[in-house]
């Protein structure tokens, strides 16, 4: 396929609309980027200012209404396995109908930037290919080449590659406006906040957490609402799942508590993993619906609380130190407001969708702690926009101002990607070092930083815990009357715990792995966690755990590190399931009877050291015992020649396990950890199966039919 349609007449465009998909915010900040650097340098009319998430217009109604004197930009983003984000899914289906047919012309034009990381090999920017193919066979052209972004491009990653897309694609098809100094001036820029302080008297917070007071609650919880992500199941107030994945909408998130919080990583050793709990409660206020419980058994009729492959998306906050430090650095006038309650009035217009709508009621300090994204990097645009409220009167000003746009310039990437990206300097980290920022006559004022700073996404990790087992041993432990009506539950998660040291020794933290370690186990019912829990790419996988008596599918496994987690879900709820079936058979029975058959459940297990990382070693060795599983472990590091994962699978049955597996026993294969790992074992997995289907060719294909049935199935993450 050429991805070049035609190239258009600098003079025959002048609208554009950009659209985008995004699952954690890059392509929308190429977006913002892109619809900046076209209004100061071409003639063309931006009809949705920096643009909107593809699923706010029905895009296949849209798309002929447009005039084709107009482009449509667009930013796409891969996530999953080659899969489209959540932003867009409406969309792809759409385009996807059968019945649809070829656009009628005349249409516009559209001009694409995708955006991956090329470690995931022939998925790299699958999602953004895939739609090019399709609107090309919809009738649409291409206005220029398709751009590609790698996350592991020098100096910037996708951004690095956005601006050579720009400078060769984008703009040389634009009408060009002479650049003079276009830059914005301050008075300019429609400021959508009013800020009210002084109404709201103080009142002592007795140590509950801002975010839990009275009266910032219902505040907060609607402002947390809005991190939802797409496809989170939704929940009554008793904890019940009430919805399958797809109901879109702002839903309240569930509030959890740690339960439990070890590290099962040795002391001494390098990484920090732990092993955490959440406890998930109702609002014990609200009474019970009988019409919920079923009368025969006193189980709550509503389905599992969630499935296992299931991903939790958990909402970090900043640690109070964290928080003190930017405080530190703010101006005076700012820093004195500290603990004052704020009310936040915003103007529906003036947002649009290129700002957050925060807590109508917090304080600043609660706001730097639960919603302002302060560890985070500004992008270039950022620092281009903190430029103008550097103080007019300091001595630096003007210097630090030209500085810090100059830093968003394409000729200045190396620089940008040395002074932030290498060092992860943050928010704060900024502000210090442009003191005319914080000067006590700063233009930095509240509303601004409220149009400023990024808000706290939530961050996903794999569940590693099985619903009916935890399930039954809530049952077990809990009297029925009591279960029934709290419809609580818990999940399980194996986090890393992210530290690391720059190249000029600055020490950085993850923000959420950072933020589970921190929190300390605690009373069920003081919430301390905000989340949601939605499907992952393991969740409804053909592999008989939700039909209870059906094991026909052997699965097989790969998870290195943390991506043991979905692994340990799937292997559990088996384990789960198959015991509630065969409940009246005893272990002896078990193994006399040959009832189960270790090679159904295979687990090849990676991580550096047997001693020191080895995770859930006890439960694999059980289940192995029990002869409910196969384990194969990897262990790195133990050996002068490193053994990988995608070793110890080829090897394995004197290198006939992977091809016995899918073609003798019909088995499906579950891959979850890095993405290098994850294209290694797929290659060995292809490798097998070529011999035994004729060629390379046919083994891919057999894969990708595999992958269709769900059994085949990828979760990798950097
Ligand atoms: C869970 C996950 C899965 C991903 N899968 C792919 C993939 O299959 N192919 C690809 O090219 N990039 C993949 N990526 C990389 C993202 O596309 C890349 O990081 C991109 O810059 C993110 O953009 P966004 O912030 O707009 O979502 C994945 C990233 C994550 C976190």
């Amino acid at each position: 396929m050429s991805n070049r349609g035609n190239t258009m007449a600098p003079d025959t465009i002048t609208s554009c609309h950009i659209l985008w998909s995004t699952q954690s915010g890059r392509a929308k900040a190429c977006a913002r980027r892109a619809a900046r650097i076209l209004r100061e340098q071409t003639h063309i009319q931006l009809l949705n200012g920096m643009g909107c998430p593809f699923d706010d217009v029905s895009f296949v109604k849209f798309v002929p209404l447009v005039p084709p004197s107009s482009l449509l930009i667009m930013f796409v983003s891969t996530t999953g396995d080659g899969e489209h984000c959540d932003s867009i899914k409406q969309t792809w289906k759409a385009l996807l109908q059968k019945s649809l047919s070829a656009f009628e012309q005349p249409i516009p034009t559209f001009a694409l930037f995708c955006l991956g990381d090329r470690a995931y090999g022939p998925q790299f920017c699958a999602a953004g290919r895939k739609l090019a193919v399709r609107l090309l066979q919809l009738g649409m052209k291409s206005a220029c080449e398709v751009g590609y972004g790698d996350d592991n491009t020098p100096n910037g990653g996708v951004f690095w590659d956005l601006d050579v897309w720009l400078e060769g694609q984008l703009l040389p098809i634009c009408p060009k406006k002479p650049v003079v100094n276009a830059y914005e001036e301050l008075s300019t820029i429609p400021i959508p906040y009013r800020v009210h302080t002084g109404e709201e008297p103080k009142q002592p917070s007795n140590g509950i957490d801002e975010w839990r007071q009275d009266r910032f609650f219902q505040s907060y919880r609607e402002y947390f609402s809005q991190s939802c992500p797409i496809s989170a199941y939704e929940y009554n107030s008793l904890t019940q799942r009430i919805d399958s994945e797809g109901k879109l909408g702002d839903k309240t998130p569930l509030l959890g508590t740690i339960t439990v919080n070890e590290r099962i990583t040795t002391v001494d050793w390098e990484q920090d993993t732990r092993h955490i709990r959440i406890s998930i409660h109702s609002d014990e206020s609200v009474l019970v619906d009988k019409d919920t419980i079923d009368v025969m058994t006193g189980e709550c009729a509503s389905k599992l609380p969630y499935q296992a492959g299931d991903v939790a998306s958990i909402l970090p906050f900043n640690s109070e130190k964290v928080v003190a430090q930017f405080l530190a650095v703010l101006p005076d006038t700012l820093s004195t407001l500290v603990d004052t309650p704020i009310r936040i009035e915003s103007d529906d217009e003036l947002m649009g969708n290129q700002y957050t709508k925060w807590p109508q009621l917090c304080t600043l300090r609660g706001w730097l702690t639960y919603c302002a994204d302060i560890q985070s990097l500004p992008e270039r645009e950022d620092l281009r926009a903190l430029s103008r409220y550097c103080s007019p009167s300091h001595g630096a000003s003007k210097e630090q101002a030209e500085k810090l746009s100059s830093l968003s310039e394409t000729s200045q990437s190396a620089l940008y990607a040395d002074y932030i990206l290498r060092e992860k300097r943050s928010w704060a980290d900024v502000l210090y070092d442009f003191e005319s920022l914080r000067s006590s006559d700063s233009k930095l004022t509240l509303e601004a930083l409220l149009m400023l700073l990024p808000r706290m996404r939530p961050r996903e990790f794999s569940i590693a815990s099985s619903p009916t087992a935890d399930q039954r041993r809530t049952h077990d432990n809990v009297p029925v009357a009591e279960h029934a009506t709290s419809g609580s539950f818990s999940v399980e998660l194996c986090v890393a715990i992210v530290e690391g040291t720059t190249r000029l020794g600055r020490q950085y933290h993850g923000l959420c792995s950072n933020f589970l370690s921190r929190l300390i186990p605690s009373e069920v019912g003081r919430p301390q966690v905000v989340l949601w829990i939605r499907p992952g790419s393991f969740t409804k996988l053909p592999i008989g755990i939700d039909s209870s008596h059906s094991f026909e599918t052997p699965i097989l496994c790969v998870g290195a590190g943390t991506g043991v987690a979905p692994m340990r879900s799937l292997l559990l709820e088996r384990n789960a399931v198959w015991k509630h079936a065969h409940r009246s058979i005893t272990r002896q029975d078990q193994r006399d009877k040959n009832a189960s058959n270790p090679e159904d459940n295979i687990l090849v297990f990676g991580c550096r050291s047997q001693s020191a990382d080895y995770y859930y070693k006890n439960e694999w060795e059980t289940l192995q015992h029990d002869g409910m599983m196969r384990l194969l472990p990897a262990f790195s590091r133990d050996q002068v020649a490193k053994v990988y994962v995608q070793k110890v699978l080829a090897e394995a049955d004197g290198r006939n396990l992977i091809s016995s597996h899918i073609l003798d026993r019909s088995g499906g294969v579950y891959i979850a950890g890095g993405p290098k790992m994850a294209r290694a074992v797929r290659e060995e997995i292809v490798k097998a199966l070529t011999p035994k289907v004729g060629d390379e060719k046919r083994a891919n294909r057999l894969l990708a039919q595999l992958q269709r049935a769900g059994k085949f199935s990828v979760e990798a993450w950097s």
